[in-house]
């Protein structure tokens, strides 16, 4: 059982117009740590008819909620952060405990998820429309930004918390109402934030976290007429689904689907600023998350060199439960990202790879697998073509600028990209080079709730985050005055 200082904020209960209800269907989902396997909780499986009323309930509330001047939305948001900071220790242990990645990165996750609810608590108060000088003198022109009404968010199981506020935070901020239903795996923080969204007193029905069948209750978010936008962030094989069941209805859309970074260690590269970048990159959740460094490319002339520090940094890490002190590596998931990714490390050593450091399950728990270093990839391995999301950093090899570009950007996915550099014209070549939404240069860690976060090519469209990320949320209105 979970020691938290404030235990209502583990729930069994879905939330939804300002209620804690159970699910019509009387079947739970069971949630389970994948470190130990130990069941931490159960959610509700609502039906379509319940996820219909809370369309309705969302839609009732968005009508009053948009009404609030912004002033007013944003002050009830500032309460939400500030009750998600107070109790930022209890939220991750929830987290840790369903979703594996360690303390530190957990409380880390809180803090990144509760600045987007800071960040557009004051952004919401300048959704600035424009006045246009009239091409003609008897007209006045006006453009107006509008909340775009109720609004759904499908989320990963990899950020239950940051995935899920910062999608939230911007559509309350402009007006709108928002139905989460976060991923059965991890349902328990997305809970949590609700009993925090409730104590801060934002209105029933606007903030709603609704849990069952994900094509039970996505069926219903994606093809109810009342749902003006949706909010995606997964994979793209499960994002053209939702694409396309949304598109008889023409939503607003946002996919911040799947990626395959590249992270480029040129010859002029402080090689040890590039390992610790890349061991920021390539192993932060275990390497589950979408912006993870997926291939390395190092120069021919610090190959070597890149690859034995690289080895020696990997070789520090420590995995094990994610409550233990000095863990900086839980546990994958579930049983199938481990079976992933030995598959792609089976592919890659059987067409020539080799293992520099890992490779194998650890013996602490099903979903444990050693952070891993391959040299001699090639283009032709799985790993080069599909997304590992695991802690594989596979080497190759390059010897030209225009070489490596081509390498880079030979994948369908455009979401981040990495690279470094101290040659100032070579950083402005390869950043415009690179077809990729996203660029780390000099740095592996490129998210916060201040920049443009979002691919291009199939990893996706529309950004997140940033003064652009309120936008997502509404739409504009020309008000053409006559008769002046
Ligand atoms: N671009 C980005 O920011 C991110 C991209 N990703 C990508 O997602 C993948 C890993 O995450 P993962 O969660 O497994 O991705 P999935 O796409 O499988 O799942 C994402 C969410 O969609 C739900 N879902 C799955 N199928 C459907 C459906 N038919 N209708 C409605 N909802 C559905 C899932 O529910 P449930 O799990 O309960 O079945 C989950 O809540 C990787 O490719 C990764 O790159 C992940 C995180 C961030
Ligand atoms: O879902 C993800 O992988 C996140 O978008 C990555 S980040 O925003 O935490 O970098």
């Amino acid at each position: 059982m979970l020691s938290l200082a404030k235990p209502d904020l583990l729930r069994n209960q879905a939330y939804a117009n300002g209620q804690w209800i159970d699910g019509d269907t009387g079947e739970a989902t069971e949630v389970f740590n994948p470190a130990t396997g130990e069941l931490v909780g159960s959610v509700p499986k609502m039906s379509a008819a319940q996820t219909q009323a809370v369309i309705a309930q969302a839609d009732t509330a968005y009508r009053s909620w948009k009404k609030l001047t912004a002033k007013e939305r944003c002050a009830l948001l500032r309460k939400w952060f500030d009750l998600i900071t107070a109790n930022a220790d209890d939220i991750a242990k929830i987290m840790t405990a369903e979703q594996g990645k360690p303390l530190t990165e957990a409380k880390g996750e809180v803090g990144y998820a509760a600045s987007f609810i800071e960040w557009f608590s004051e952004e919401g108060k300048r959704t600035y429309g424009d006045v246009i000088p009239s091409p003609t003198g008897d007209k006045r022109l006006v453009v107006v930004k509008e909340p775009i009404g109720v609004c759904a968010a499908i989320t990963p199981w990899n950020f239950p918390a940051a995935m899920i506020t910062r999608k939230a935070a911007p559509a309350l901020a402009a007006g709108c109402s928002m139905i989460v239903r976060p991923a059965d795996a991890t349902p328990l923080t997305a809970l949590a934030l609700a009993v925090l969204a409730d104590e801060a007193g934002i209105p029933a029905g606007v903030f709603n976290v609704i849990t069952g069948k994900s094509r039970v209750l996505g069926g219903e978010l994606t093809t109810s007429p009342v749902i003006k936008k949706l909010s995606f962030t997964g994979s793209t094989e499960v994002g053209r689904v939702l694409m396309e069941q949304c598109s008889p209805t023409l939503k607003k859309l946002s996919m911040e689907l799947g990626g395959n970074a590249p992270f480029i260690v040129f010859e002029d590269a402080d090689l040890d600023a590039a390992v610790a970048g890349a061991i920021a990159s390539k192993y932060r959740n275990a390497g589950q998350t979408c912006v993870c460094t997926n291939r390395l490319y190092v120069h021919d002339k610090v190959y070597d060199a890149f690859a034995e520090k690289l080895a020696k940094a990997v070789g520090q890490l420590k995995v094990g439960n994610g409550t233990e002190e000095g863990v900086t590596q839980g546990p994958l998931i579930d049983n199938a990202a481990v079976n992933k990714v030995e598959e792609h490390i089976e592919d890659a050593l059987s067409k020539g790879a080799r293992t520099l450091f890992g490779g194998k399950r650890l013996p602490l728990g099903d979903n444990f697998f050693e952070p891993t270093v391959l040299a001699d990839v090639t283009q032709d391995m799985l790993i080069a073509r599909e997304e590992t999301f695991g802690p594989v950093a596979p080497l190759f090899r390059f010897s030209s600028d225009d070489e490596v570009i081509q390498m880079a950007n030979d994948t369908e996915f455009g979401l981040a990209s990495y690279f470094y550099s101290k040659d100032i014209s070579r950083v402005w070549r390869v950043a415009e080079a690179l077809e990729y939404g996203m660029v780390g240069i000099n740095t592996g860690i490129i998210s916060n709730e201040v920049a443009p976060f979002g691919g291009v090519k199939q990893s996706g469209f529309g950004r997140e985050g940033s003064h652009y990320g309120i936008d997502e949320y509404m739409s504009l209105k020309y008000l053409c005055m006559g008769e002046i």
